[in-house]
């Protein structure tokens, strides 16, 4: 498994371009219609839950048919990540194996709250002979979590993303949930510090009102200027209006594109610092610049 974190650390500018994870749409692994239509929808990436959205009494037959779903191949370029049920429930053990067999890109682990949790599932993992290639997703929803988030987010190189847990979270809280989410913003921001401290990827968690379009747009728009990677999603109506607020759009690739080619001319003739549109512009913004570009080039690559 590879060490090298997906996104760029602080002091590590030269870090891989980020894989897109702008959109990431849980469906429910009971729901066979759901599964079949996840083939042809605009999502980044794929959540086939076992946990919540999934009633006890059809936990193993969502198991195989999860399990069976993520071994299709049927998913083309999304990533497909299988939610298995929270460590320490009577179907967590049997997920972890189904899902190792499965080989999935990533297996997302609910309610972790503490590192040893991320390294029991790693180890659990390994033991079931799980393929390099299938890292872990940490969900971060409960008071706990959120104030061990860095250890947790360095918990393990597997572990490669961070997943918001609102409505839990929000339950645990005992907090409303409440237009601009002030109840939520602090442990929003810890658990931004921690993934960007760790270098790993975070996404925002689901917005429950389905039919509420600007509502959710809002909420969207707040997460991109936290610095959130992505959030998840619950219906495919939501998958348009989260793709495009996570992309750049033309407007910021072309002053990435003018900051860079500034700031080129610029050390060329020996000088550190340049303004453009009449603002300073020195190295750090420039390596800013290069990740929009970078983030844009991957998603046209969709
Ligand atoms: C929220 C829903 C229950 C709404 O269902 P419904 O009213 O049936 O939706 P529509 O009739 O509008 O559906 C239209 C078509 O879209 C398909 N569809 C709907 N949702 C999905 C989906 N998530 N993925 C793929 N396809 C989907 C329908 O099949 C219809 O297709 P067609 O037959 O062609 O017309 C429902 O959207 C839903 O179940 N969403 C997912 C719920 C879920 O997974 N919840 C668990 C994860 S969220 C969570 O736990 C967060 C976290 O842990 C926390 O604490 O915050
Ligand atoms: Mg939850």
């Amino acid at each position: 498994m590879s060490t090298a974190p997906e996104h760029t650390a602080p002091g590590n500018p030269t870090a891989s371009a980020p894989r897109p994870r702008r959109s990431v749409l849980y469906m429910p692994g009971a729901n066979e219609r759901a599964l079949e239509k996840a083939r042809s929808l605009p999502t980044d990436a794929l959540i086939l839950d076992l946990e919540d959205s999934v009633a006890p009494d059809a936990k193993a037959e969502a198991r195989e048919r999860v399990a069976a779903a993520a071994a299709s191949g049927a998913y083309g370029r999304r990533e497909v990540t299988i939610r298995v049920n929270a460590p320490g429930t009577p179907w967590h053990a049997d997920d972890l194996r189904a899902a190792a067999d499965a080989g999935p890109d990533a297996v997302v682990v609910p309610k972790v709250d503490s590192p040893r949790t991320v390294r029991e599932v790693v180890a659990a993992l390994e033991a079931a002979g799980a393929p390099e290639r299938t890292a872990v997703w940490a969900m971060l929803e409960t008071p706990a979590a959120l104030l061990d988030a860095r250890a947790i987010a360095e918990a393990s190189p597997r572990l490669t993303v961070l997943v918001m847990g609102t409505n839990d979270l929000a339950k645990e809280l005992h907090a409303e949930h409440v237009l601009g989410r002030a109840p939520l913003l602090a442990s929003l921001s810890l658990a931004l510090l921690a993934a960007r401290a760790a270098g790993k990827v975070i996404l925002d968690g689901v917005y429950n009102d389905v039919h509420d379009a600007d509502g959710f747009e809002a909420e969207t728009l707040q997460a991109r200027r936290m610095g959130f990677d992505g959030k998840t999603l619950i219906h495919p109506r939501q998958l348009e209006p989260c793709n495009r607020i996570f992309a750049p759009d033309a407007a910021e690739i072309e002053r990435s594109e003018r900051i860079i080619a500034a700031f080129e001319e610029a050390t060329s003739q020996g000088r550190g610092v340049v303004t453009v549109d009449g603002r300073m512009i020195e190295n750090l913004h420039v390596e800013e610049a290069r990740r929009v570009l970078a983030l844009a080039e991957a998603v046209a690559d969709r």
